[in-house]
Formats: structure tokens, sequence, C-alpha cells
């Protein structure tokens, strides 16, 4: 994992979004997993700076809060839509979403795996940093699920976004696994926002463990890991 302190939140926002544009000049029709929360929102921003190398990138949506509607304003559904497909105007045949209904949970983590079976390794995957050390949806936990999955989450993850506990928390959220995490061909794994420090520490030990998704990411060939002053 190569580790890289940026000053702060606009200067990780900028490297990272600089780091994309290199990759989607080789490769354009990248398939480029979302990950929602603050973390990856200014690097959005920075994207769109530069829509137009975007015109062919394919995105798939990392993770979604159960039960919560899709058009449900807290939803990723939501904010990738007003971060990233709108801004980058990503078109629907070059986007690749799932619901959480309950009726649907099964059928939906079916037919993710066999989307990404089929379309091959995730050429870039952003991830932040759950509190927890968690990485999308994938929970500290005596064991971790390789496969697009539906997860339990800890009430520190319900917790982080207020809003949803009004009226419509998630029992649950769907998300991809740590195999569709670990076959990705490049990493960005963004560290910024208040409460991380012990996930934080707990990384720099470089010790690998179930307590500590992240902590996976060790064993990646590809991870850039960018910090911020919020984060340490
Ligand atoms: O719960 C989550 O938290 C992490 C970090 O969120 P952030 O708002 O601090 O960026 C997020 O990356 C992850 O996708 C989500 O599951």
């Amino acid at each position: 994992m190569k580790i890289s302190y940026l000053e702060n939140y606009a200067a990780l926002s900028k490297k990272a979004a600089s780091l994309i544009v290199e990759e989607v000049q080789h490769n354009p029709d990248l398939l480029f997993c979302a990950a929602t929360g603050g973390s990856p929102t200014g690097m959005y921003a920075e994207m769109a700076k530069e829509k137009d190398i975007f015109g062919q990138m394919r995105v798939v949506k990392m993770d979604e809060w159960g039960i919560i509607p899709s058009e449900h304003p807290d939803s990723c559904e939501t904010y990738l839509k007003k971060h990233l497909l709108g801004p980058l105007e990503i078109e629907d045949n070059r986007y690749t979403t799932f619901d959480t209904k309950p009726d649907v949970v099964e059928a939906e983590c079916q037919r993710m795996n066999t989307f990404l079976t089929e379309n091959g390794a995730l050429d870039i995957c952003i991830l932040g940093l759950g509190k927890n050390g968690h990485i999308a949806f994938n929970e500290p936990a005596d064991i971790l699920q390789p496969y697009f999955h539906k997860a339990l989450l800890a009430d520190s993850t319900i917790a982080h976004d207020p809003a949803l506990s009004q009226g419509h928390e998630p029992a649950y959220g769907l998300c991809v696994g740590m195999e569709g995490i670990m076959q990705s061909k490049k990493i960005i794994f963004l560290i910024t926002g208040k409460g991380k420090q012990e996930a934080v520490k707990r990384i720099m030990e470089r010790k690998i463990g179930t307590d500590c998704p992240a902590s996976f990411l060790w064993m990646h060939p590809n991870v850039e890991c960018l910090i911020d002053s919020s984060a340490v």
C-alpha cells in the first residue's frame, strides 16, 4: 500500500482525481466502483471539472443502505446521482446499480455477483474508511464475506449518518465483498474525516485481521492510500 499524507481535504481530493484521470486516459471505458459518503465528494467535484474525458467510463455502485428506498435523499443512489452520475453525465447504460428492498435482496446479490463475474475485475475501486475499520459495508467480524452480499451493519455505521435513523433506520446494507475489492486492479483508499484515528492506528500496525477489514488492503499490490490531516 502506497501511503501519501495530504495537508487537507482539498489536496486529497485533487490528488485522488488526478490518479483517476491518469487511469482513464489509458483505459477510457474502465469499470469504476463508486463509494459514497463524505470522503469521495471532493474528488468527484474535481473529476467533474474534467468531465469530457469520462465519456466512456462505466460506473458500478459499491454499496447501499438496506430498506430505505433508492429515491430517499440519504440513499447512496441519490448521492451518486448528485455528485457523480449527473456532473459527469454518465448515461444509464454505463451505470450498474441495485435495489435493497427486502423482497429483492437475494436476487440482487446474485445479479450483482453475475455482473462482476461477467465484467471482469473492477479497474478502479474507490474506498472510504469506516470509523470501525470497515470498507464498503464489510464490517469487522469473525469472518469476512468474499462476494456481493447482504451485510449486517455495526451501530457506528448506522450512526454515521444521523438522517438515516429518522424513520428509515437501515438494518442492513448491500455491498461488494472482499474478493471484489481485492481483485480490483487499482484501489484508491481515501482516509479523511474525524473519529478515524483509532482505525488509522490499527491499519498502520500492518497486521491483517478480520477485526479491521481495511487491514486486508496490505495484501493488495496496487493501493494508493491518501490520508489528510483531519484523520490523523
Ligand atoms: O459507512 C460508510 O462509511 C465509509 C466512510 O464514510 P465517510 O462519510 O467518512 O466517507 C464509507 O466509505 C462507506 O462506503 C460507508 O459504508
